[in-house]
C-alpha cells in the first residue's frame, strides 16, 4: 500500500448548512470535512493541526480497528492528549478493510459542533465487490442545532438539567433546508430557503442517474442524536454492505440507520426515466419535537433523460412511524453475515460475559446516564499513557461491575436513581473472547426507554441477538446466531429489549465503547476497555504530552 497524506486544518466557520447562518467546525474551510478516499492496505497520514483559539480537537477514524496503532484512533484522555490550539497531530494508521466510514470529532461536543467527514475505502486494483454496480454516490447524514454546541453542553451539566431537545435540520452531505423540509411545505412555500435555485450552499446534491443503470449508495450517520430513515420514492434498496462488511443482500423499500452506522445500498434506475424521484430522509425512534411533524431532508434521484428541474409527480416517501419498533427490529434482524465472502464465524464460546445496564440517573442532582450505576467521567491523563508509564493514580484501578442486581425492575423508572461517576475500565487479556450484553431499561421518570446505538473502537464485533425484555442468562444465549452472525461496529439497544455482542480482545490498546448519541456520551454513556496494553509498542510521544504522562511518565 501507499503512504497517503493530508493536512487538515480544524477552525470554527460561519456556513448556511441549512440556509441560515451558524458558526460549524470545518477542515480545510470545508464543511463537512474533506472526503479521505484510500485503498486496502494504504497508510493514512493525517497531519491535523488545531486553528481554534480557545479548545483542543481529536478526530477518530470511525470504523478503522487500528490494528498496532491504537494511539492514532482519536479519542480524547482515552487514546491521546487533545491537540492544543497551534499544534500539529499526525495520525497515522493503516487502512485494512475495504468499505464505507467516516471520521468526527471525539472531544467534548465538537461532532455536534459539525467536526465530520466521509472516509472511504477501496479494494485494490483488480479486486471486485461481491456485487456488480456502474456508479457511486456518498451520502453523510447529520443532524444540526440552532444553538451551538457550547450552549447544548451547558445546558446538560447545569441544575436543573436543560436537554437539547430534537434537531431543527437534517442534512446530506453538509446540506438541508430549515423549516422546508416537510414535503408539503417544500412544495407550496414562499419561505426562501425552500425556493431553491441549486447553486446556493445548502442546496441539495442531486443525484444524477442514467436507466437502467446500477448504483451503489454509500450512506453513513454521524448524526448527534436522531435515528434516520432513508428511501427513494419508486425504488428498491439492495443492501449489500453495513459498517465496512458485506451482509447478505436484502431489498426492502427504506432502511433504518442509526449514528455511528453505515451502509451501502444497490439502486437500479429502472422505473420511468421521463420523471424524477424523491429521496427522502426522515427522523425516527424519538418524539417528534411537533406532534405528527417528522422531520426530513430531501432530495432529488435525477434520470438524466429530464432535466434535474422537473417536479416530482409524486410526493415523497413518508418515513414510517417514529416508534413503529417492530418495523425497526424487522428491518435490523435481516442483517446476517455475507455467505459468499470468506469473514469468520465468531467463536463458539466466550470466555467472559459483561452485563452492561443502561440507566438514566441522577448524580449530586445532576442528570447522567449510567452503566451499572456508573457515570463515566474522562481523566485528565490519557488512559493509554497511564497504562504505558504504570502511573497508578491517573484513574481508577478498581475495574467496574461486570453485571447489575438481578432484582433491578428494568421496566419502571430506578428505585433509586442516584448513580456515582467513575473512571474505572475493563480489562482484558490477550485473545480473550469477550460477550458484551446491552441491557436497556426504563427512562429515569415517567414510562419509557430509548433507542442507544452502541459503538465500540478498535474492533468490530459479532451480533449475536436481540431480545426483549431482561436478558435470562442460560436461556437466551442458545437463541444467539452463532453462524451468521453480522460483523458490525455499531449496534442499537431498542426499548426495553437486549443486545448480544461478541469480540476478541486482539487488538492491545484502550479502547471506548460508548452510545453514540453525543450527549448521551457527554452525560457518561460509555465505557473503556483496556486490552493486553503492556503490548503496545512505539506510542509517539506527542500522544501522551499532557497531564502526568507529559514528560513521558517521568514526574517528580
Ligand atoms: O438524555 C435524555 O434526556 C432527555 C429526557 O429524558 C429528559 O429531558 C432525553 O430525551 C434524553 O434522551
Amino acid at each position: 500500500g501507499r503512504v497517503r497524506h493530508y493536512k487538515f486544518d480544524v477552525e470554527y466557520m460561519i456556513r448556511k448548512p441549512d440556509c441560515l447562518e451558524h458558526v460549524v467546525m470545518g477542515i480545510n474551510g470545508k464543511f463537512p470535512g474533506p472526503t479521505i478516499r484510500a485503498q486496502v492496505g494504504d497508510t493514512l497520514d493525517i497531519a491535523l493541526t488545531n486553528k481554534l483559539s480557545t479548545e483542543g480537537t481529536v478526530i477518530h477514524w470511525h470504523g478503522i480497528r487500528q490494528v498496532g496503532t491504537p494511539w492514532a484512533d482519536g479519542t480524547a484522555a482515552i487514546s491521546q492528549c487533545a491537540i492544543n490550539p497551534g499544534e500539529t497531530f499526525h495520525y497515522r494508521f493503516k487502512v485494512d478493510k475495504a468499505g464505507t466510514y467516516f471520521y468526527h470529532g471525539h472531544y467534548g461536543m465538537q461532532r455536534a459542533a459539525g467536526l465530520y467527514g466521509s472516509l472511504i475505502v477501496d479494494l485494490p486494483k483488480g479486486q471486485k465487490e461481491p456485487f456488480h454496480y456502474d456508479g457511486q454516490f456518498n451520502l453523510l447524514l447529520s443532524d444540526l442545532w440552532h444553538t451551538s454546541s457550547h450552549e447544548q453542553e451547558v445546558g446538560l451539566s447545569s441544575i436543573p438539567f436543560r436537554w437539547i431537545g430534537e434537531p431543527q435540520s437534517l442534512l446530506i452531505n453538509g446540506r438541508g433546508q430549515f423549516n422546508c423540509s416537510i414535503a408539503a411545505k417544500f412544495i407550496n412555500t414562499s419561505l426562501p430557503q425552500c425556493q431553491l435555485k441549486g447553486g446556493e450552499e445548502c442546496a441539495p446534491q442531486i443525484l444524477h442517474v442514467e436507466p437502467k443503470k446500477t448504483y451503489r449508495i454509500r450512506i453513513s450517520s454521524t448524526t448527534s442524536l436522531a435515528s434516520l430513515n432513508l428511501a427513494i420514492s419508486n425504488h428498491k434498496l439492495r443492501v449489500v454492505e453495513a459498517d465496512g462488511n458485506y451482509v447478505e443482500p436484502f431489498s426492502v423499500d427504506d432502511i433504518d440507520i442509526y449514528s455511528g452506522e453505515s451502509y451501502s445500498v444497490l439502486l437500479t434506475a429502472d422505473q420511468d426515466p421521463t420523471k424524477n424521484y424523491w429521496l427522502s430522509v426522515g427522523v425516527r425512534a424519538r418524539k417528534p419535537a411537533i406532534p405528527g411533524q417528522v422531520l426530513t431532508a430531501l432530495t432529488l434521484l435525477n434520470y438524466q433523460t429530464i432535466s434535474a428541474s422537473v417536479f416530482p409527480v409524486s410526493p415523497p416517501p413518508v418515513t414510517p412511524r417514529w416508534d413503529d419498533f417492530d418495523r425497526s427490529k424487522a428491518f435490523t434482524k435481516k442483517i446476517i453475515a455475507n455467505i459468499r465472502t470468506p469473514q469468520p464465524p465468531p467463536p463458539p464460546y466466550s470466555h467472559r460475559r459483561i452485563v452492561l445496564l443502561n440507566t438514566q440517573n441522577r448524580v449530586e442532582g445532576f442528570t447522567k446516564w449510567a452503566i451499572n450505576n456508573v457515570s463515566l467521567t474522562l481523566p485528565a491523563t490519557p488512559y493509554l499513557g497511564s497504562f504505558e508509564f504504570k502511573l497508578n493514580n491517573t484513574f481508577d484501578r478498581k475495574p467496574p461491575p461486570e453485571n447489575f442486581p438481578s432484582e433491578y425492575d428494568i421496566f419502571n423508572p430506578p428505585v433509586n436513581a442516584n448513580a456515582t461517576t467513575g473512571n474505572g475500565v475493563y480489562v482484558f487479556q490477550l485473545n480473550e473472547v469477550v460477550d458484551v450484553i446491552l441491557q436497556n431499561a426504563n427512562q429515569l421518570t415517567g414510562k419509557g426507554s430509548e433507542i442507544h446505538p452502541w459503538h465500540l473502537h478498535g474492533h468490530d464485533f459479532w451480533v449475536l441477538g436481540y431480545g426483549e425484555g431482561k436478558f435470562k442468562a442460560g436461556e437466551d444465549e442458545k437463541k444467539f446466531n452463532l453462524t451468521h452472525a453480522p460483523l458490525r461496529n455499531t449496534a442499537v439497544i431498542f426499548p426495553y429489549g437486549w443486545t448480544a455482542l461478541r469480540f476478541k480482545a486482539d487488538n492491545p490498546g484502550v479502547w471506548a465503547f460508548h452510545c453514540h448519541i453525543e450527549p448521551h456520551l457527554h452525560m457518561g454513556m460509555g465505557v473503556i476497555f483496556a486490552e493486553a496494553v503492556h503490548k503496545v509498542k512505539n506510542i509517539p510521544s506527542q500522544a501522551l504530552a499532557c497531564g502526568l504522562t507529559a514528560n513521558n511518565g517521568r514526574h517528580n
